[in-house]
């Protein structure tokens, strides 16, 4: 029976059951399949430089997955106040102090790197001060690296992996990667003459990459910096190299143990500033020696320790944790470092536990300092410094 009244049936609704509630779980997977590079994948993760670094390095459990072996040295930075026009931070400004607990190290993921065959020296810094002011900073003792883009340093560093028959890198892919590579003929230029790194103390540590740096003013200006040995005693190159009597694996931490002994090994921080036409944004570009250069204060290292139970052990050494008027310029690979640094840092806090307890601290008196007193940690392959010719 039909009535007037009667209203057609109302149409089902449940088609859109099916089509929204799936979206905001489609949506979301899409979001982490992006964030994974799956529509990239030519993209260089945080991920794949790590996995990268393993392969190159081997994995050696709790330790930093690129310039793993390392000691911590403490001691001070005091400004000079010269550079405190550049930017806003109490930490430049004259007499000012902040503690200072830092790294040297040797490139490459093998944490029982024979010092002979580092290619060259590293240094990472935590400068902080009493009001909160903090500034990390990791630098190479080349004065350039050797790509400007992550794309072309994982490049780099895939080219460099072992071969599997030899268990060291294939010189053909290496050659093949700088042929590809014109811009690493700086880099490579330098290291075909440089000598074999001496000395800790005898070192200069540039920053390669470039900041911006903004004053009270507002006004900006481009820098990159170094840390310059200074001719003091503990420093001076006259004095006899510890090679006679303490010759080893380790005789470049010895040689820093030696002379931390006998006194305080300092560094001045020199600013360079860019010119407006200087590439600000490509670390395998030097600027002009002539660009203004301004000294902006001491760093005094008083003692050093071994890494396993010195205070560096946990502090990653993230170039873009910046003090007041610091800003990472665009230079790609400051971006990319951060991230990746996070990602290394993650997998070695979580294998801590594993990591073997160290014997005792050593102090800087020791003559037979060893930076990783401990053995018995996990290898999987080796190869040396993870900045190849
Ligand atoms: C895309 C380029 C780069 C990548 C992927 C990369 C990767 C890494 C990684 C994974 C670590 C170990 C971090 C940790 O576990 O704590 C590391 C450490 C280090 N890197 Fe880089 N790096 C890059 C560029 C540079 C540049 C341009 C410099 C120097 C100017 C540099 C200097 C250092 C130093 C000194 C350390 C040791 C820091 C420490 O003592 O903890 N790296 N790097």
């Amino acid at each position: 029976m039909s009535s007037d009244n009667a209203q057609p049936p109302k149409p089902s609704r449940s088609w859109l059951f099916f089509v929204c509630v799936p979206l905001p779980a489609l949506g979301l997977l899409a979001i982490f399949a992006l964030i994974g590079g799956a529509f990239t994948p030519d993209r260089p993760t945080p991920q794949k430089f790590v996995n990268q670094l393993e392969t190159n390095g081997g994995v050696h459990t709790g330790y930093r997955r690129n310039h793993a072996k390392g000691a911590c040295v403490m001691g001070y930075f005091e400004g000079s106040g010269e550079a405190a026009f550049l930017a806003a931070t109490p930490l430049l400004e004259h007499q000012h102090f902040s503690q200072v607990i830092g790294r040297v190290s040797l490139p490459g993921g093998n944490p029982h790197l024979a010092d002979d065959k580092a290619p060259l020296l590293s240094m990472a810094l935590q400068l902080r001060d009493e009001e909160g002011e903090e500034w990390r900073t990791a630098m190479l003792s080349a004065p350039v690296f050797p790509v400007a883009t992550p794309a072309a340093f994982l490049a780099q560093l895939q080219a460099a992996a072992p071969d599997p028959a030899t268990g060291k890198p294939d010189p053909q892919k290496l050659q093949a990667f700088f042929a590809a590579h014109p811009e690493t003929k700086n880099f490579l230029t330098w290291k075909a003459q440089a000598p074999k790194p001496e000395s800790f103390a005898l070192t200069r540590f540039n920053s390669l990459n470039s900041f911006n740096l903004s004053n009270r003013q507002g006004e900006i200006k481009t820098v990159r910096w170094s840390f310059i040995h200074r001719a003091n005693r503990a420093n001076t190159a006259e004095r006899e190299p510890q090679k006679a009597s303490l010759e080893g694996e380790n005789h470049l931490y010895q040689d820093l143990a030696s002379r931390l002994a006998e006194g305080n090994v300092q560094w001045n921080l020199q600013f360079q500033i860019a010119a407006p036409e200087d590439p600000v944004n490509d670390a395998t570009q030097p600027w002009p020696p002539e660009r203004k250069t301004v000294n902006a204060g001491q760093l005094v290292i008083t003692s050093m320790q071994a890494e396993d139970e010195g205070a560096c052990r946990d502090i990653n050494y993230d170039p873009t944790v910046l003090p007041t008027g610091f800003a990472p310029s665009a230079d790609p690979l400051l971006s990319a470092r951060s991230a990746v640094y996070a990602n290394a840092s993650r997998r070695r806090w979580q294998e801590q536990s594993h990591r073997p307890q160290a014997a005792g601290t050593i102090e800087n008196h020791s003559s037979a300092f060893s930076p990783n007193q401990n053995s018995g940690v996990t290898v999987t392959a080796i190869s040396e410094g993870s900045y190849h010719e």
